[in-house]
């Protein structure tokens, strides 16, 4: 269990990256949902033991994670978002290498582990490529395997499928949930089908605050009945989302389709829709937006 209480980052350029930040995240995958500048690379640092925090604490499993980083960091595996790699040398050897750093010197062990590990993320038939060859799902695949050497217990992947296309998402997602099952795993991302599709326990965090945690299910309960849909001119717009609290708009043949909060139907023109976790997303990140856009003007 991963427990993080009252976590204050405010760098030195005045931004206040991770407000108050308290979070129980347990076994299984955790889905970290917020929009970029969120704060979300600052925590999964801060976790990583990469950087320090202002005030507040970390224990994984009782242990006191910023008093001894270095008994954390024996237990963590970390795929940090711009994870580079080195063109030119091949998965096999990379990888080896990797293993050394993290202590697996005994060459029969590593051999074992390295091997188990290109197996498991699919990379077996690829491992005597050069790296600079490898697709983007190939070469996030590659920076699990080596946040998996040694056996974490933690692991940490910060937003690892932007940038890839369906079918390469899929296989990296499926991947993360089957480690999922043994070990925590937490996963940053702003793509909410990510956390939708994977995630049992989520948070959302906007300017540095977490606005909502639980199960995705019971936070998509709260918006039943309060979500409404319908099909706008591109002339009409602007006049909806300046009366409404309108969540999101996505054009359905060419046409802005919109989703609206409201306690009861805003007009004859709209159907009640089942909510969705991209519904709970859009509200709290834009009532955050308005939030923060009244103490400017104020
Ligand atoms: N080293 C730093 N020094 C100063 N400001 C920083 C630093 N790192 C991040 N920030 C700022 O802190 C805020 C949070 O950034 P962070 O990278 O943690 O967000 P994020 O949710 O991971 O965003 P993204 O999805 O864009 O990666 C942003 O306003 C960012 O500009």
């Amino acid at each position: 269990m991963l427990s993080i209480k009252q976590l204050n980052k405010t760098y030195d350029n005045g931004v206040k990256a991770i407000n108050d930040v308290t979070l129980e995240i347990g076994h299984g995958m955790f889905g970290l949902l917020g929009p970029n500048g969120a704060g979300k690379s600052s925590l999964m640092r801060t976790i990583a033991t990469l950087q320090d925090p202002d005030s507040g604490s970390i224990t994984f499993n009782g242990l006191d994670v910023l008093a001894e980083p270095q008994a954390l960091r024996r237990q963590l595996g970390y795929l940090p978002q711009d994870f580079g790699v080195y063109p030119k040398v091949s998965a096999d050897v990379l990888l080896n290498h990797f293993a050394v750093l993290k202590g697996l010197t005994a060459r029969g062990e590593r051999k074992e582990a390295v091997e188990a590990l290109l197996q498991q993320t699919n990379l077996w038939d690829a491992r005597k490529r050069n790296l600079g060859t490898y697709s983007g799902g190939m070469r996030q695949r590659f920076g699990i395997a080596q946040a998996l050497l040694g056996a974490p217990k933690l692991v940490i992947v910060d937003e690892p499928t932007a940038g890839l296309d369906p079918d390469e998402r899929n296989r990296f997602l499926n991947l993360l949930a089957r480690i999922g099952e043994q070990v925590v795993v937490i996963l940053s991302t702003h793509i909410v089908e990510d956390v939708t599709d994977l995630c049992p326990q989520m948070a959302v965090i906007v300017k540095g605050q977490v606005l909502v945690q639980g199960e995705p299910q019971a936070a998509i309960d709260t918006l039943r009945d309060k979500v409404w849909r319908r099909t706008v001119s591109a002339e009409a717009l602007p006049g909806y989302q300046e009366r409404m609290n309108v969540l999101r708009t996505r054009l359905v043949g060419g046409k802005p389709q919109i989703h609206v909060y409201a306690d009861s139907q805003p007009d004859d023109g709209f159907i009640a829709v089942e909510p969705n976790l991209e519904d709970v997303y859009f509200l709290h990140v834009r009532a955050a937006h308005r939030a923060a856009a009244a103490v400017v003007q104020a």
